[in-house]
């Protein structure tokens, strides 16, 4: 008996490989066929490296030439593994909340390093350009948040949406504010464990009525805790930006806080560092620059991690005052500091669109375990 080639190629057609959508000729999988009188000899790569399927494979490739092509035929696979490379791209799948396009975490891994003002700063200067933008402050240590944007004596209200109770946010300066430190007394130190946390964050998201948002803003508390982890798995989080200042201790922390992002059971895509209390510039003096924390270190962290360099923001005291007095640095008009912030906040636009451009949307994450996130306390 001799066997025809291209019999067995047409048998090859009815079945795939696991997991492949085309039947194996289509898909390419069967890389070559040799027939010698009644004996075949089938090549064939697959993708997926199981044992399961490799044996489905081979099995339902002996099944099919016998019932099709010959019953005796003597079948060889030469079967061959090759998993496509693990990409290191976002692979959670996006669950979008509705209306909100985006969601950018702002992150450090040091207290004190200036996140919130950072953040704040980025809000205004968001809404400045024509967002509409919104701000959860989920520092459940020190929200401050409400001081900074000038509402700290205000109270969210609760409205009627689609027959639903919802939060309303507080607006001040064009942005929708959320804070723990709304419903927590301004002297009582807040000392929230991780789930009791994790349900008062999921009710600022899902419970209120953002209503339509180009971004929100997410004040991270300090650190590389349990808490972070309890926001990644609630949130589709788009891109992390990691605060730091230039000072040898700040940058090993933003280097872990980068780590925490970058980690497999995380895996949102790390938009930049920003470099802030970059360097000192007395208000007398605009043009001499004083390295106070050192030079440049948060500028050689974003090249070492191979993340990009989001911008620097100087140590000035009006932005400090600004914060206490609750009118971000980043509105006043034509200053060296709304010029900073504004290139800044172009530079997180512009990584973000190449971020949506290049990844799919994330999913909230589903993480199962702490290992590996080695800043998890016990
Ligand atoms: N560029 C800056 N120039 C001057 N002062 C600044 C600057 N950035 C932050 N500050 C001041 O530094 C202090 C700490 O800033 P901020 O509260 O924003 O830090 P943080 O990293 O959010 O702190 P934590 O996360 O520990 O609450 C504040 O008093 C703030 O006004």
């Amino acid at each position: 008996m001799k066997i025809d080639k291209k019999e067995v190629l047409r048998a090859l057609e009815n079945i795939t490989v696991p997991g492949e959508g085309q039947n194996m000729v289509e898909s390419g999988a069967v890389k070559n066929i040799q027939v010698f009188g009644d004996e075949v000899e089938v090549d064939i790569t697959i993708k997926n490296p199981s044992l399961q399927a490799r044996k489905k494979t081979e099995v339902e490739i002996l099944k099919i030439i016998h019932d099709k092509v010959y019953a005796k035929a003597k079948i060889k696979v030469n079967l061959k593994v090759e998993a496509p490379a693990k990409t290191t791209v976002n692979e959670i799948k996006g669950k979008p909340i509705p209306g909100i396009q985006s969601i950018i975490a702002v992150a450090s891994g040091k207290g004190g390093v200036g996140k919130s003002t950072v953040t704040a700063n980025l809000a205004v200067t968001l809404a400045k350009m024509g967002f509409k933008v919104g701000l959860l402050d989920t520092d459940i240590y020190g929200p401050s948040m409400p001081i900074m944007l000038d509402v700290a004596l205000e109270k969210p209200l609760s409205i009627n949406v689609d027959g639903k109770n919802k939060m309303k946010p507080v607006e001040n300066y064009g942005v929708k504010l959320l804070s723990i430190g709304f419903f927590t007394q301004p002297n009582q130190a807040v000392i929230w464990r991780g789930p009791m946390a994790s349900k008062a964050l999921n009710q600022m998201i899902f419970d209120a009525h953002w209503d339509e948002l180009d971004f929100l803003l997410l004040d991270l508390p300090p650190g590389t805790g349990d808490i972070h982890l309890s926001i990644m798995q609630s949130l589709p989080v788009t891109g992390a930006v990691v605060v730091s200042t230039p000072q040898e201790i700040a940058l090993a922390d933003a280097r872990k806080g980068v780590a925490m992002f970058q980690q497999e059971a995380i895996n949102v895509p790390v938009l930049g560092i920003i470099e802030n209390m970059a360097y000192f510039t007395p208000e007398e003096l605009p043009d001499n620059k004083y390295h106070i924390f050192g030079k440049d270190g948060a500028k050689h962290l974003a090249q070492d991690l191979k993340v990009p360099f989001l911008g620097e923001i100087p140590l000035v005291q009006s932005i400090r005052e600004a914060g206490d007095v609750g009118r971000p640095a980043a509105l006043q008009n034509g200053t060296p500091t709304e010029e900073a912030f504004e290139t800044l906040t172009k530079n997180v636009v512009q990584e973000l669109v190449k971020r949506n451009t290049a990844l799919p949307p994330t999913e909230a994450i589903k993480i199962t375990t702490m290992a590996g996130c080695s800043a998890v306390k016990k």
